[in-house]
């Protein structure tokens, strides 16, 4: 389990540096259970197939689907995904006669629709480099531990932005807005280390149950219901080493900052103004004015009737 968290520090004590499971025992203790791996991606055509490359090994052992969710890609995404092995299905496919709305969390929520596994591993699909420890290890705490229902990955993150790189400067929002927003309003979750992190794994219980909120403010509204729901106990963190992935500039880190803060506050009876996001412009035209508009609301949980 996790060393001792520095003093006064709300740990979540289901946590893990390292995955303690081989694959060997993950397989024996799956049983009957069943995992799916989904991959949400928007013009990864760079990197889908290494990451699919990463998790199809374990087809037919561990893992019983790959799936890339394609959001809506102009690049070669969705051929590169399936010469990689990857079943890829389209936004409309996993919910047909559902109108489409933009942004990564209605990638995740159709996923959901999209898949069958008792257990749902997400994996961002612009990772340069990922491990194929990164499934098995996500997967343990939920196939050998009881009544955990998300487990979040944690890592190391270099940051590489004009060629400079920076060993540990990624995670920015992560850094600089979740953690302490989540220290400050929900400090029993100060312990999480990657609470963005796109790389976790859930119960299909848990998944169908809750709503999923728009845009970038998934994870953040994942980790909240599953803490409003299960507790701290019912969370877990491991360990996955180093996570490298397409580096966004400032610019759109904010958009997604807007749409973080949302569902944070939305998530814990804050009322938010709904006010869309302006950025300026600092070359070319100066203080050009760019407003992203107020994020959609939350689609309702799967269980429930599906909006038409
Ligand atoms: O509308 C969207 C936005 C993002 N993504 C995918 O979600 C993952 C994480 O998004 P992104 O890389 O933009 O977030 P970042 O890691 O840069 O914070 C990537 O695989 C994207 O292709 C998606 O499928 N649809
Ligand atoms: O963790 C973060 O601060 C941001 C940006 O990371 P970098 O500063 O580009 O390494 O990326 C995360 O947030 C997104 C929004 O929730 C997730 O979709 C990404 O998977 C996650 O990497």
């Amino acid at each position: 389990m996790y060393d001792d968290p520095a003093e006064g520090t709300p740990a979540i004590t289901r946590s893990w540096v390292r995955s303690p499971w081989s694959t060997t025992e993950l397989i024996r203790a799956k049983g009957g259970r069943t995992v799916s791996v989904v991959l949400p991606a928007l013009n990864e055509e760079d990197t889908v197939a290494d990451v699919v490359a990463t998790i199809t090994p374990h087809l037919g052992g561990l893992v019983d689907e790959v799936v890339v969710l394609d959001s809506g890609s102009t690049d070669r995404t969705v051929q590169r995904a399936a010469s990689a092995g990857a079943q890829v299905v389209s936004r409309e496919e996993a919910l047909p006669g559902v109108p489409v709305n933009g942004g990564k969390g209605e990638v995740l929520w159709r996923s959901v629709a999209a898949t069958s596994g008792d257990i749902v591993v997400f994996v961002d699909a612009d990772l340069v480099g990922p491990g194929s420890h990164f499934v098995p290890s996500l997967v343990g705490p939920l196939l050998m531990e009881n009544g955990i229902h998300l487990v979040k990955g944690f890592y190391r993150r270099p940051l590489s932005v004009a060629g400079q790189t920076d060993s540990d400067g990624g995670g920015r929002v992560t850094q600089l807005l979740a953690r302490p927003l989540l220290t400050a309003l929900v400090p029993e979750l100060a312990g999480v280390l990657q609470p963005l992190g796109g790389e976790y794994a859930c119960t299909r219980t848990f998944l169908e149950s809750v709503p999923f909120a728009p845009g970038y403010g998934v994870e953040i509204g994942l980790l909240l219901d599953a803490y409003h729901r299960y507790g701290t106990n019912g969370i877990g963190q491991v360990g996955l080493g180093e996570r490298r992935h397409r580096n966004r500039p400032t610019s759109e880190l904010a958009v997604m900052s807007r749409q973080i803060v949302a569902t944070m506050l939305t998530r814990l009876g804050i009322e938010d103004s709904g006010t869309g996001f302006t950025s300026f412009a600092s070359t070319g035209h100066p203080f050009a004015a760019t407003v992203a508009p107020a994020p959609l609301g939350d689609r309702p949980p799967l269980a429930s009737t599906i909006p038409v």
